[in-house]
C-alpha cells in the first residue's frame, strides 16, 4: 500500500469532525480557527521504539500512549483537547500494524473530542511524534510557576505502577495485567485538569517521576516543599515492594505515571475533596509548599529520605562534560 493510500485509509478521519477545523488532512497545512477568548496550548512528544515502548508492544497501545502523553500535558495546563498532528516513522508499511495503531489513537482522540488534522509519514526506525493542540480560556491556564508557601500538594491516582511493570518486564518476571495496562495505556487526567482551573495555583503532569517533576514546580515557583512518604497513594503491588526493600524510587522516580501533581491554597482543599468524589478519582495530599528552597522528603518515622535519582532522564548526568 502506498504512502498516500495509507494516509487516506487510516489517518484522514480520526476523531470527531469539528467546526473549528477549516481544513484538515490533505493539504500542505491544516487550517484551524481559534475561538475568540481562547488561548492555544501546544505540546509535542516523541515515543521511540526501545526507549518509550518495547518493539513488540501491541500497536493499538502505542497508538493510545502516543496521544495519551500529549493529552496529559494539555491536562496539566487545564486545557481542553482540540486538534492533533502525527509524525509517524515506520520501518515498513505493515497494514495490520498501522490499522491497530490508528484504532488505539482514534479511540482516545474520539473520547476527548480531538481531531487528527495532519501529520507526516516516513520510512525509518519506528518512532511516533504527536503534537497536541488544546484550548484554554485566556488567562486561565495553570502554569508551573504559581505555587506559594503554605499550599497543599496533591497528586491524582497512584504512583509507581508503570515503573513496577517496566522493572518486572526487564527482569523477565510476570507482570499482572492491571500493572501492564498502567504502563502501556495511561489514562490522561483531562477532566481533572479542566476542573482545577481557578482552584490550583500550579500544576504539572508526572512523566518522569514525582520527585523530579515536582522539582520543576518548585524551581518555576521559587519555593521548596516537604513530602511525606506515608501519604503517597500506592497500590498494594507497589506498597509491597517498598515495604520489602525500603526503596522509594518506584513512586518517586520511575516515571510513566501520567498523573497530575498540583498545588492548592488551604481554603481550596475541600473543593479538591469534592472533585475527587465527582470524578471518581483518588486525589491525595502528599505534602506542603514552603518558602525554604529544596525538596525535603520525610520518611514514615519522621527521618529524612536521602533522595533517590531525581527522575527519568534521557541524558543522565554521567555524560556531563563529555561532548
Ligand atoms: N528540542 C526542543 N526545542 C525547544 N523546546 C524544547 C525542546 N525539548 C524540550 N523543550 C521544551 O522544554 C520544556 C521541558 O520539556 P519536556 O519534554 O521535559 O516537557 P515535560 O512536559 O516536562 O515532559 P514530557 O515530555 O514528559 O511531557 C518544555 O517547555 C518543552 O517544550
Ligand atoms: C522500553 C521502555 N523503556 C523505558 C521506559 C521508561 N521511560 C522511557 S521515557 C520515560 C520518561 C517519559 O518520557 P519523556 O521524558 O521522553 O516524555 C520513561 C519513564 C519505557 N516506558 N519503555
Ligand atoms: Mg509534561
Amino acid at each position: 500500500m502506498s504512502e498516500f493510500d495509507l494516509i487516506g485509509r487510516y489517518f484522514a478521519a480520526l476523531g470527531p469532525e469539528r467546526s473549528d477545523v477549516v481544513l484538515g488532512v490533505g493539504d500542505d497545512c491544516a487550517l484551524l480557527e481559534i475561538p475568540a477568548g481562547q488561548t492555544l496550548a501546544v505540546s509535542i512528544d516523541t515515543l521511540a521504539s526501545g526507549v518509550h515502548f518495547f518493539a513488540d508492544c501491541d500497536p493499538e497501545h502505542i497508538g493510545h500512549k502516543s496521544l495519551a502523553v500529549g493529552l496529559s500535558d494539555l491536562a496539566a495546563m487545564g486545557a481542553e483537547p482540540a486538534w492533533a498532528t502525527l509524525a509517524l516513522t515506520l520501518p515498513e508499511s505493515d497494514e495490520n500494524w498501522i490499522r491497530a495503531f490508528a484504532t488505539g489513537f482514534g479511540r482516545l482522540a474520539s473520547a476527548h473530542g480531538m481531531r487528527l488534522v495532519g501529520g507526516d509519514t516516513t520510512r525509518g526506525p519506528l518512532s511516533v511524534a504527536v503534537q497536541v493542540h488544546g484550548l484554554v480560556p485566556t488567562g486561565a491556564a495553570i502554569r508551573r510557576s504559581g505555587a506559594r508557601p503554605g499550599e497543599a500538594i496533591f497528586v491524582s491516582g497512584t504512583l509507581g505502577d508503570a515503573g513496577l511493570a517496566l522493572r518486572r518486564k526487564l527482569a523477565g518476571e510476570p507482570v499482572a495485567p492491571e500493572l501492564w495496562h498502567r504502563l502501556e495505556c495511561p489514562e490522561p487526567r483531562v477532566a481533572l485538569g479542566r476542573h482545577l482551573r481557578g482552584i490550583a495555583s500550579a500544576m504539572i503532569d508526572l512523566s518522569d517521576g514525582l520527585a523530579g517533576d515536582l522539582g520543576h514546580i518548585l524551581a518555576a515557583s521559587a519555593v521548596g516543599a516537604e513530602l511525606e512518604l506515608e501519604r503517597l497513594p500506592l497500590t498494594s503491588w507497589v506498597a509491597e515492594v517498598v515495604a520489602a526493600t525500603d526503596d522509594w524510587s518506584l513512586p518517586l522516580a520511575s516515571g510513566d505515571d501520567y498523573e497530575l501533581c498540583f498545588c492548592v491554597p488551604p481554603a481550596h482543599i475541600p473543593v479538591v475533596e469534592r472533585l475527587s468524589e465527582t470524578l471518581g478519582l483518588t486525589l491525595t495530599q502528599v505534602g506542603w509548599i514552603r518558602s525554604d528552597a529544596g525538596l525535603d522528603v520525610r520518611r514514615p518515622d519522621g527521618g529524612q529520605l536521602r533522595m533517590p535519582a531525581r527522575g527519568y532522564d534521557h541524558f543522565p548526568a554521567a555524560n556531563d562534560g563529555a561532548d
